[in-house]
């Protein structure tokens, strides 16, 4: 199936400083995607330059084989801190996107939505609390029936719960429809729970794209005696090491074959795998730049 976005040689400039670089990706369709990296990696230039906001300074962006402005109609976006016309009612917003949609805007679906979780139609938006405004975004962006949903850091200003409910609701919105969905976010522990395909954004570069199960299945945390440098049965690839006097921990790529029964073998987190990938390409990410609530 052709892919839902794709990059090839993607580059954006802000004059001479590259934002996103030679970037080359492929989500296929049907995937909820996790676009994570530090601030200033890049994420929301991406997404502006898939949901054609902007336009690249190299290489391209496809949206199903297309050119992203050709497919407008077909792709939603939240964009970073969900704005939304403040002074607007959601009764309003559903209203007004019929008018600027009318092609295959869902208002039944926006408003069952909106009464499920309990917003009320009649406030202005600017007086809901950031979760229920979140969720009027996505309500909206989701009314539109869109074939590829792009949201920037949608959860970054909710509380635990509100995360929560907010994924789920993506969830289960995107499993009864065919939508691919991409989203940023640093919230590494939700993503785990919800996302099936990674792109790790650092410096302007893909450090790291792939199905989320390949790459848990590819890689290993190890903890062993304090190894040197010699190569180790079964490892492709030593992503980033850490020793105290007698024992090393390494996080590991696996090779072909069983790992050297010497190392104790321990799966890996999505967040260990994205710190560690982040580390090996030598950024000290501080702990600050990832909030991972418990
Ligand atoms: N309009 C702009 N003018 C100049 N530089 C910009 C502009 N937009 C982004 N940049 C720069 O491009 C780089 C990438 O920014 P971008 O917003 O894409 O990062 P991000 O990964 O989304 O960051 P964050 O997680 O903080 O939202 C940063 O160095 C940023 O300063």
């Amino acid at each position: 199936m052709e892919p839902a976005v794709e990059a090839h040689g993607l580059g954006k400039r802000y004059g001479r400083n590259w934002a996103l670089r030679d970037c080359a990706l492929e989500v296929p369709s049907g995937r909820i995607a996790a676009l994570v990296g530090p601030n200033g990696a890049g994420k929301t230039t991406l997404l502006h330059l898939v949901v054609g906001l902007s336009r690249p300074d190299a290489g391209e962006a496809r949206v199903f084989g297309r050119a992203p402005r050709d497919m407008l109609a077909e792709i939603g976006f939240v964009a970073q801190d969900t704005p939304l016309y403040r002074d607007f009612t959601a009764a309003e917003l559903v209203t007004m996107g019929g008018k600027l949609n009318r092609r295959r805007w869902d208002t039944a679906l926006a408003r069952e939505r909106l009464a499920m979780l309990g917003i009320p139609p009649d406030q202005p938006v600017g007086k809901l609390s950031g979760g229920q405004r979140a969720q009027v975004a996505l309500a909206l962006a989701l009314a539109k029936r869109p074939r590829l949903l792009l949201l920037d850091e949608p959860i970054a200003s909710l509380d635990p719960l509100a995360r929560r409910e907010f994924m789920q609701t993506l969830m289960g919105a995107v499993a009864e429809s065919e939508t691919t969905v991409l989203l940023s976010s640093h919230l590494l522990a939700d993503l785990e729970r919800s996302c099936d395909y990674l792109i790790v954004l650092q410096r302007s570069r893909v450090q790291l794209t792939g199905a989320v199960d390949e790459l848990l299945e590819t890689h290993r945390t190890l903890v062993g005696p304090r190894a040197g440098s010699e190569s180790i049965a079964g490892v492709a690839k030593v992503v980033r090491a850490s020793h105290t006097e007698r024992q090393s921990t390494l996080l590991v790529r696996r090779g072909d074959g069983p790992i050297d029964p010497l190392w104790t073998e321990h799966e890996v987190t999505l967040e260990d795998l994205v710190l560690a990938h982040l580390a090996e390409a030598g950024t000290r990410v501080a702990a600050s730049a990832w909030e991972v609530p418990a």
